[in-house]
């Protein structure tokens, strides 16, 4: 039985070795099988005492149990519980009143010696049953040693199935890691898969492609042979043709041939006839070459005048070259005489100029022009009553200007005042742009020898200052700053000559307010903040953020004006006329380099026009806060750009002067150019209308005042490397 568990035992390992999921039924079994051994135990000693295995043991069967005596050592021990049931089943026929009823023996009318006999039966078979029981006693020993066998069978085959639960716990984690690889793999073949794919798509696209271009070089060829081919019959034709033509011209040929042989024939009784003739050309041709003879000789006699001609042009040439060269060092002598003129006469010069009466300054009539006067004489007639009595007495030398003016006294009397003013030059409305640019051209020019030019127009608005500075579109009208320009550039080109190379650069400043706007910035209106930085050591001034562009010809010059000019009108548009209640500053910087005498200059051209300098009731302003604030700005700076100028020529006496440049930033930004060491040129515009005539007479005495002053003497900024 013990083998025949154990092989069962195997087999289940077996099973469970293969199918490790069935284990724990095999747990559950073991803990229920302890029990089928011993009925098995007792089922096996019972079909083995019956000699048959299906007989239950709830049937008892006396005899049987003699014989299961004698086979008893192969039996398995039965349990306790067992063994008592089968004890219990194996006494019953023994205690059973009932049975012994069934007995013959037990009959009731029965003798008392039957009852003797059957008592010792009786006895007999309890004998038995002792003997039996102590039989079944050794058995149930035996028994319970087998159970306890069993048990231990037990534990091992748990402890087996514990081992055997951790490995099939490592085969599920084996498992799942093969299944994880599996589905890596899986994974991998469906990349490799899409690759396939898309690489399969890709080349059967190529091979579309291909085979589409092959297909369109093929169509291609096609057409291109059909042209071919309709080539070559039109060829063929147009060779027929001329085939044609040819045979053609070759009839008309044998025409011709015919004809020329007629002629052939013709001119042979010409040449008979120009035989004749020649010899009378021979004749005439003898008399022509003593006639060249003769001209030979004229000819000869016209070659030797020609040539010693040439020698007096190779003289005059050689003359005209000493010539120009000393027309060039005149030219040099000239320009330093001119500056020497300039530092003498002290380095602040005033011009004045009185625009002319403008149509716009004549108010259009209330009532219309009476038909006897036409229209012009009308309009003379209101200029010459708008005119203020401005007279220029001096017709040879332009320097004086005479303003005379009347006013009525207390008592009534008219009083009539004359003032006379000397400048160095004055303008009369007449002058023309290019009248008075003459005069400051060589001034202008002085920046190429490494001067700082300063050249101010000054003025109530409307006096011409902007015409002046900027003047207007056409060549005629254009003014001091373009023209300066340019001839600053033509300096420049005719110095190449002498070894100097210039390089030019410009800004464009407005102050308005007090502030600095860069009129050549990129945005349409400059936000930044500028400051003015000076350099003592090369008596520099330089603004930051603004833009210093590189000048390469007047005409970018004239562009940049027109950037300027736009930029400002966006600027008058959103603060009300600022043009003229803002100082415009143009700097032309001009460094120069003789590659000759290692020489090197730094000069600047500063041509600034100023903010209208009316004063503050004359504009009828003050009611206007933002005006109030402009015109106290123009005044303050106006007044300090006379404060310096002053300051300036009281420093010429005294020497240790302080200079206050820092009192408006217009000052500030000109202090180089302002200083003892440039040229300043005030130009005074005024008006020449009677109704200006108070705000006229402020500027001159104004300009008479700078004019005054003289400032020491302008120095050049030359130095030698
Ligand atoms: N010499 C001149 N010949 C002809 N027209 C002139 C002359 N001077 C000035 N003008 C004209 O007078 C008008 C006013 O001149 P301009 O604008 O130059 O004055 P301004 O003093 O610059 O004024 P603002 O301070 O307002 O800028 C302009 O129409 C200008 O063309």
């Amino acid at each position: 039985m013990t083998s025949l568990k154990r092989k069962a035992i195997t087999e289940d390992d077996e099973e469970a070795m293969d199918q490790p999921k069935k284990l724990p039924a095999i747990g559950r079994g073991h803990q229920s099988r302890p029990l089928q051994p011993t009925r098995n135990a007792t089922n096996l000693t019972t079909s083995r005492l019956n000699g048959t295995t299906s007989r239950p043991l709830t049937r008892p069967q006396a005899p049987n149990l003699t014989t299961s005596r004698t086979t008893r050592g192969t039996s398995a021990p039965p349990t306790s519980s067992s063994s008592r049931s089968l004890y219990s089943s194996t006494r019953q026929p023994a205690k059973a009143p009932t049975t012994r009823k069934d007995l013959p023996i037990r009959t009731a009318s029965g003798p008392t010696r039957c009852i003797s006999e059957d008592d010792k039966k009786i006895q007999a078979i309890a004998n038995k049953v002792d003997s039996w029981q102590s039989m079944h006693g050794n058995k149930l020993a035996g028994l319970e040693a087998d159970m306890a066998a069993e048990r231990s069978k037990v534990a091992d085959l748990e402890a087996n199935h514990n081992f055997l639960r951790k490995q099939l716990e490592d085969a599920k984690t084996q498992e799942l890691l093969k299944q994880r690889e599996l589905s890596n793999v899986s994974d991998e073949i469906e990349a490799l898969k899409k690759r396939h794919a898309r690489e399969l798509k890709d080349l059967e696209f190529d091979l579309k492609r291909e085979v589409t271009a092959a297909k369109d070089e093929l169509a291609n060829m096609k057409s291109r042979h059909a042209r071919e081919l309709m080539d070559l019959e039109m060829d063929v034709k147009k060779r027929e043709r001329e085939i044609q033509q040819l045979q053609e011209d070759l009839r008309l040929c044998r025409g011709d041939l015919e004809r020329e042989r007629e002629t052939v024939s013709t001119l042979k009784s010409t040449i008979s006839h120009q035989s004749n003739a020649r010899i009378a050309l021979g004749t005439e041709n003898h008399a022509l070459q003593s006639q060249k003879t003769a001209l030979q000789t004229e000819l000869d006699m016209y070659l030797a005048t020609i040539s010693s001609l040439n020698l007096k042009l190779e003289a005059s040439q050689k003359e005209i070259d000493a010539l120009k060269h000393e027309t060039m060092e005149a030219e040099t002598a000239r320009r330093k005489l001119h500056n020497m003129v300039q530092e003498l006469k002290g380095n602040i010069r005033v011009f004045c100029r009185v625009r002319p009466v403008l149509p716009s300054d004549i108010p259009s009539p209330e009532t219309p022009p009476d038909s006897s006067s036409s229209g012009f004489d009308l309009a003379e007639r209101l200029k010459e009553e708008m005119r203020a009595n401005i007279a220029f007495p001096d017709r040879l030398d332009h320097k004086e200007i005479v303003v005379a003016s009347s006013s009525e006294s207390a008592t009534g009397q008219e009083r009539k005042e004359v003032y006379n003013f000397n400048f160095d030059r004055v303008f009369e409305p007449e002058s023309s742009q290019a009248e008075v640019f003459e005069e400051i051209s060589l001034l202008a020019q002085s920046c190429t020898d490494g001067y700082n030019v300063c050249v101010f127009a000054y003025g109530q608005t409307g006096s011409g200052k902007s015409f002046t500075m900027e003047g207007g579109p056409t060549a005629t009208s254009s003014g001091m700053i373009p023209r300066a320009v340019e001839q600053v550039f033509r300096v420049a080109e005719e110095l190449k000559r002498k070894g100097w190379e210039y390089k030019m650069e410009g800004q464009f400043l407005e102050i308005y307010n007090e502030t600095i706007n860069d009129l050549l910035g990129k945005g349409e209106f400059d936000k930044k903040k500028h400051e003015i930085k000076h350099d003592p050591k090369t008596n520099s001034t330089r603004v930051t953020d603004a833009n210093v562009v590189p000048l390469h010809s007047p005409t970018q010059v004239r562009s940049l004006l027109a950037v300027a000019q736009s930029r400002r009108s966006v600027a008058a548009t959103l603060m009300n006329e600022r043009s003229s209640r803002s100082h415009s500053v143009f700097t032309l910087r001009i460094s120069g380099h003789n590659v000759n005498t290692g020489e090197r200059s730094e000069g600047s051209l500063n041509l600034v026009d100023l903010a209208g300098s009316e004063r503050l009731n004359a504009s009828g302003t003050a009611a206007d806060k933002d005006r109030l604030k402009e015109t106290q700005s123009i005044n303050r700076s106006l007044s300090a750009l006379g404060d310096v100028i002053a300051a300036l020529g009281e420093k010429g006496e005294k020497g240790d002067k302080h200079i206050p440049y820092r009192n408006s930033k217009l000052t500030y930004l000109l202090q180089n150019s302002l200083s003892g060491n440039s040229k300043t040129l005030m130009i005074l515009n005024l008006s020449p209308l009677a109704a200006h005539l108070n705000e006229s007479l402020t500027s001159l005495r104004f300009a008479t005042k700078v004019n005054n002053t003289t400032i020491g003497t302008a120095k050049k900024q030359v130095r030698t490397s």
